[in-house]
C-alpha cells in the first residue's frame, strides 16, 4: 500500500517506465504474467534502475543483484501480510519498485524525496529501515516468535547478504534460531562481496557450498537449521520452487542464492573496486562520473595514512569491511600485510585493535562515525580502559547526506565525549587533518580519535596563531562575540564573523582542534567576550558546546553561551549542505543565531552587566 508519495512533482517526473512495467503497482501485478513476460519484465527493472540510480546516485550493484530474487520473494509470499526484511535495506529498490513506488524514483535520496532504505512512512511493505548491517536475522526471529506466540500463521522472510553474515550479530542469530519456535525464511544472497570479495572463513565455507549440491553438513545445517541450495539467483523458477519448498518445511530454512552483484550491466559486472556498489551522478552508459570527482576529505586521508606507514613499520590499519570507502585502498596495495578486513564486525576492529596496540601495534581503525556506534562497548572497556594506543579515524561524521537518519554521524562527539582518556580532534582542513592524525598516531599514552565529513576537503583554512593548542582563526580588535567552531564548520563560522562584522559585530573565531576534553584554555578566551557562541555539526545534547558550557561553569566563568548543532533526532535524507543550512549551520544561520543571542541577552540586560576585556589574554598568548 502506498503512503505518502515523496518529492516535488518535478522530481517525480524523473521515473520512466517501461510497458510491463507499467502494469506493475503491487506485488500481486507479478502474478498476471507469463514466464517470458517475467523474463521481460526482469530485464526492463534492470534499465529502469541504471536510468534512475545513474541519474541521480544511489546503490546500483546490489539492486541489480536481486531483480529475480526480489521478484520471486514478491510472487512466493504475500507482503505486506507475510514481512519481508531487507538487511540493511540497500538492496531494497526492486522491493520497492514492486510494491508501487516505481513513479517517486526520481526523487531517490533527494531532500523530501524517496528514501534510499526501506521506510515506514512511504510504504506498509516496509518493516524494518534502520541499515546497519546483520540485524535482520534478530529483527525476524524476534517477529517470527511473537507471531509464533500469537498462533499467528504468517511468514517472515529475511534478505540477507554474504557481507551482513559475517556480523556477530548475525551469528547470534543463528544460534538463537537453532531453538527458536519461529520458522524463517531466510534468503542468502551470495554474491561473494561485501563491496570487496568478502573475507574469512564463512565466505570461504560458502564458496566451497556454491560448487557442491549443499546436500551434505554445512554449517547451517550443523547449527540446527534446514538448508536448501545453493540456487541460481538468477533463475526465478529456481528460486520460487525453492522458496515453496521452504516455507513448506515449516521450519527456519536457509535458501542459499547465488546472485552476480551488478548483473546485467556491464560496468558494474566488471568494476573491480566494488562492482558499483553506490554511485553518485554517473553516465548509464559507462557508470562512471562525467568529471573527476574533487578531492574528498577521504583522500586526504588515505594520502596521509599512506605517508605515515612509509615512516612507521608497525602501522596497522582496520577496516570492518570497507576498506576501499574508508580510503585505505592505497595503503592495502602498498602494505597488504598491514592491512585487516573483519568483515562487517566493528566490535572485532575495535577490540582487535586493541590487541594489536598490546602487541606493540600502532592500529588505526577506519570506519563511518556511524558504524563506531556499534562498538562503544569495546571502545570503552577494551580500548580506552586499557589506555590502548588506537587511533579511530571516523569517516563520515557529522551529516552524511542522502544515506539519511542512520548514516549521519552525529552521535559520535557525544558519545565518545564520555569515554575516559578519548582525546577527539575535529580537523578544519586539508593540512589540520595531515598534523592531528600524526599526532594521534605518535600519542602512545592513549586511544584518539579523528572525525570528518563526506565532503570535498575545500581550501585552506589558515590560523593566525596558536594558543595554548587553540587555534585563533579571526580576531579582531573589540570583538565581543567568540565563535568556537568544530572542525570542517570553521569555513561557516569565518563567513558568519565576515558577514556580522559588516552589521556592526566583531567576533573572534577560534578551532580548538583537539575538541574533547575541551581545552581548559577556551576557560579564560570566554572569560575575554561578552558571548560564547559553539558550532558543532553533531548533536547538541552533550556534545562540544555542552562540554565548554561546563567548563565555563566550573571556571566560575559568567559568559553566556549559545550552543548550536543537531537536535537529537533522526534527521532525514538530503544534500548535506542543505541539511547544515535547514539546521542553521550555515554562514547565514550562525549569523543570525548570534544576533538573537545578543538581542536576547540585551533583553536579559545581561551583557549590559559584563565588563568587556581582551579576546585574547596575554597571559596565555604564547604565538
Ligand atoms: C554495521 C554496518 N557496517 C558497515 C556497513 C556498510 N555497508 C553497507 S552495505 C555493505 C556490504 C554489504 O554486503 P552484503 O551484505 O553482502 O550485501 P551486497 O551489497 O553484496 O548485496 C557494507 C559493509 C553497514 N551498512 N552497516
Ligand atoms: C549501505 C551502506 O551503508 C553504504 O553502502 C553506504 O550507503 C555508503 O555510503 P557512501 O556512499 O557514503 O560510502
Ligand atoms: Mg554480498
Amino acid at each position: 500500500m502506498k503512503k505518502r508519495p515523496p518529492g516535488t512533482a518535478r522530481q517525480r517526473e524523473g521515473a520512466d517506465a517501461t510497458p510491463l512495467l507499467e502494469g506493475i503497482s503491487q506485488p500481486g501485478d507479478l502474478l498476471r504474467l507469463s514466464r517470458d513476460d517475467l523474463r521481460r519484465l526482469a530485464a526492463e527493472i534492470r534499465g529502469f534502475l541504471v536510468r534512475a540510480v545513474c541519474r541521480g546516485g544511489g546503490h546500483l550493484g546490489p539492486n541489480l543483484g536481486v531483480v529475480e530474487l526480489t521478484m520471486a520473494v514478491h510472487r512466493v509470499f504475500r507482503s505486506p501480510h507475510d514481512r519481508i526484511i531487507f538487511d540493511t535495506g540497500h538492496q531494497s529498490y526492486v522491493h520497492k519498485i514492486l510494491t508501487g513506488r516505481r513513479d517517486w524514483f526520481g526523487s531517490l535520496r533527494q531532500y523530501g524525496g524517496m528514501s534510499g532504505y526501506p521506510s515506514r512512512a512511504e510504504s506498509d511493505h516496509d518493516l524494518v529501515e534502520n541499515s546497519h548491517a546483520s540485524s535482520a536475522l534478530a529483527w525476524s526471529e524476534g517477529l517470527a516468535r511473537g507471531f509464533a506466540l500469537d498462533g499467528d500463521d504468517r511468514a517472515v522472510v529475511a534478505v540477507v547478504g554474504d557481507g551482513a553474515l559475517t556480523g556477530g550479530m548475525a551469528w547470534e542469530a543463528l544460534n538463537n534460531l537453532a531453538r527458536s519456535p519461529a520458522d524463517l525464511v531466510v534468503v542468502l544472497n551470495d554474491n561473494g562481496r561485501s563491496y570487496a570479495p568478502t573475507v574469512g572463513g564463512l565466505a570461504a565455507h560458502l564458496a566451497a557450498l556454491r560448487t557442491t549440491d549443499g546436500g551434505r553438513p554445512n554449517v547451517f545445517t550443523n547449527l540446527g537449521l534446514a538448508y536448501l541450495g545453493p540456487v541460481d539467483g538468477h533463475d526465478l523458477e529456481a528460486v520460487e520452487r525453492a522458496l515453496h519448498h521452504a516455507r513448506a518445511l515449516r521450519r527456519t530454512v536457509v535458501v542459499h542464492c547465488v546472485t552476480g552483484k551488478g548483473q546485467g550491466f556491464g560496468p558494474a559486472e566488471t568494476d573491480e573496486a566494488d562492482h558499483l556498489h553506490t554511485v553518485g551522478v554517473v553516465d548509464p552508459e559507462t557508470g562512471r562520473p562525467a568529471q573527476p570527482p574533487d578531492p574528498t576529505w577521504t583522500d586526504v586521508f588515505a594520502d596521509e595514512m599512506l605517508a605515515a606507514g612509509e615512516l612507521d613499520p608497525d602501522l596497522v590499519a582496520v577496516s570492518a569491511a570497507m576498506v576501499g570507502p574508508t580510503g585505505l585502498g592505497a595503503f592495502a596495495r602498498r602494505f597488504p600485510h598491514r592491512v585487516v578486513d573483519v568483515g562487517i564486525a566493528e566490535q572485532q576492529a575495535t577490540t582487535s585493535a586493541a590487541g594489536l596496540a598490546a602487541a606493540g601495534k600502532h592500529p588505526v581503525v577506519a570506519i563511518y562515525a556511524t558504524f563506531l556506534n556499534r562498538a562503544f562497548d569495546q571502545v570503552l572497556m577494551d580500548v580506552a580502559l586499557h589506555e590502548s594506543p588506537v587511533t579511530f579515524v571516523l569517516d563520515r561524521a557529522g551529516i552524511t547526506g542522502p544515506d539519511g537518519p542512520s548514516h549521519h554521524g552525529v552521535w559520535d562527539l557525544a558519545v565518545l565525549g564520555t569515554v575516559p582518556g578519548l582525546r577527539i580532534a575535529a580537523p578544519r582542513d586539508q593540512a589540520t587533518l595531515r598534523e592531528e592524525l600524526r599526532d594521534a598516531i605518535a600519542d602512545r599514552r592513549g586511544p584518539n580519535a579523528l572525525r570528518f565529513p563526506k565532503a570535498r576537503v575545500g581550501s585552506p583554512v589558515p590560523a593566525l596563531h596558536r594558543l595554548s593548542g587553540v587555534d585563533i582563526l579571526r580576531a579582531p580588535a573589540g570583538a565581543k562575540v567568540l565563535i568556537v567552531s568544530v572542525g570542517v564548520l570553521a569555513t561557516a563560522a569565518l563567513e558568519a564573523a565576515t558577514l556580522l562584522s559588516a552589521a556592526g559585530i566583531e567576533c573572534t573565531v577560534l578551532d580548538p582542534r583537539w575538541v574533547r576534553p575541551v581545552n581548559p584554555v577556551l576557560g579564560q578566551l570566554a572569560a575575554g567576550h561578552s558571548l560564547v557562541v559553539t558550532i558543532e555539526d553533531g548533536v547538541r545534547d552533550g556534545g562540544v558546546g555542552s562540554a565548554v558550557a561546563r567548563l565555563l561553569t566550573d571556571l566560575a566563568v559568567p559568559t553566556p553561551v549559545r550552543v548550536l548543532g543537531l537536535p537529537t533526532a533522526f534527521l532525514p535524507h538530503g544534500g548535506r549542505q542543505e541539511l547544515l543550512a535547514e539546521y542553521g549551520l550555515d554562514a547565514a544561520g550562525v549569523a543570525e543565531a548570534v544576533q538573537a543571542a545578543l538581542a536576547g541577552a540585551r533583553q536579559s540586560r545581561r551583557l549590559s552587566h559584563l565588563p568587556h576585556t581582551p579576546q585574547v589574554p596575554q597571559a596565555v598568548n604564547h604565538a
